[in-house]
């Protein structure tokens, strides 16, 4: 029986890390938490416990609080893009870099109606997400990015049917034509270029899910995950992929019978677990590989 080394990878995980723009009276903020993972020839570490090869997470760390100066940081993509190659092009046992990345987002604070210039306040809205994996050097370079967001808690009261189901002996469910929907949507989708304008990309895509949410008239969360994924790839033909997983956060109708007061669809239970979960891919048909574009280093992007 022989026993050989798997998989691995390693970084320095979560670095929070906040860029301020301060070059003018009007400051920017873009507050992140940074992921660097390396993949390439770490057996020695693993197998000996020699570090020769072993850029230290330490250093991975000091690189990407100074790349935000050094390289700026004005959207996450760009500045994963920049993190990721830099590990690969110059580190040489480093055949793959990932780099992930959360993006909270804070919202200028209003001062007798006018957005203040250097003070926000914590939006409690979704986090933004990215990812970017960059292989090989050279003409041989590949690059695999994606965007995203998590945690965009989104609810409709009327327009969500879910009735017609397979139902056996073990089924309680009773249909219903108007109930309650609502999810904390994650969503990522994979771009097939590497230069965008990010940001507005971010803004036109949630745009697009939120809308759609809003108005498919929906027979399950399955059809409107679906819808959503679609309108994406329907909008922007540099996005080859679209992942959404959606919790169905139950609103159970809270029965007042007892009491004898109706209750028409007025007062819920909103219940945290058990919940359904529900994903779905939504991918064009001629998509190129996704190769290790969706290979995960920390699971928060
Ligand atoms: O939109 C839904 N999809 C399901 O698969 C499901 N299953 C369930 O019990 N309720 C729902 N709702």
């Amino acid at each position: 029986m022989g026993i050989i080394l798997g998989d691995n990878q390693y970084g320095k995980a979560e670095n929070r890390l906040v860029r301020i723009y301060r070059d003018s009276p009007r400051h920017e903020i873009h507050d992140v938490n940074v992921s660097t993972a390396l993949r390439g020839d770490f057996a020695a570490a693993h197998l000996r416990g020699d570090q020769g090869n072993v850029l230290p997470t330490d250093t991975q760390k000091q690189t990407a609080y100074s790349f935000a100066k050094e390289r700026g940081l004005t959207s996450i993509e760009s500045y994963g893009l920049e993190l990721a190659r830099h590990f690969v092009d110059t580190v040489a046992p480093v055949d793959a870099a990932r780099v992930e990345i959360e993006e909270f987002a804070w919202q200028r604070v209003l001062v007798d109606g006018a957005e203040h210039d250097h003070t926000w306040v914590r939006k409690g809205q979704e986090v933004r997400t990215a990812s970017v994996t960059v292989e090989g050097r050279g003409d041989e370079q590949r690059t695999w990015i994606t965007g995203g967001l998590k945690d965009l808690v989104i609810l409709k009261s009327t327009g969500s049917e879910f009735h017609g189901f397979h139902e056996d002996s073990y089924t309680l469910l009773r249909p219903t034509t108007d109930r309650v929907m609502a999810t904390s949507l994650v969503a990522k989708w994979r771009f097939t270029t590497t230069e965008a304008d990010w940001n507005e990309v971010y803004e036109g895509v949630k745009a697009i899910l939120v809308k759609q949410f809003a108005v498919v008239h929906s027979l399950a969360l399955q059809q409107t995950l679906y819808e959503m994924g679609k309108a994406v790839l329907e909008a922007y033909d540099f996005i080859a992929e679209v992942r959404l997983s959606a919790p169905n956060k139950h609103h159970f109708l809270y029965d007042l019978s007892p009491f004898g007061v109706a209750n028409d669809n007025e007062v819920f239970h909103a219940d945290d677990r058990p919940y359904g979960l529900i994903q779905a891919s939504v991918t064009r048909d001629d998509a190129p590989d996704p190769g290790p574009a969706w290979r995960q280093y920390t699971g928060l992007v």
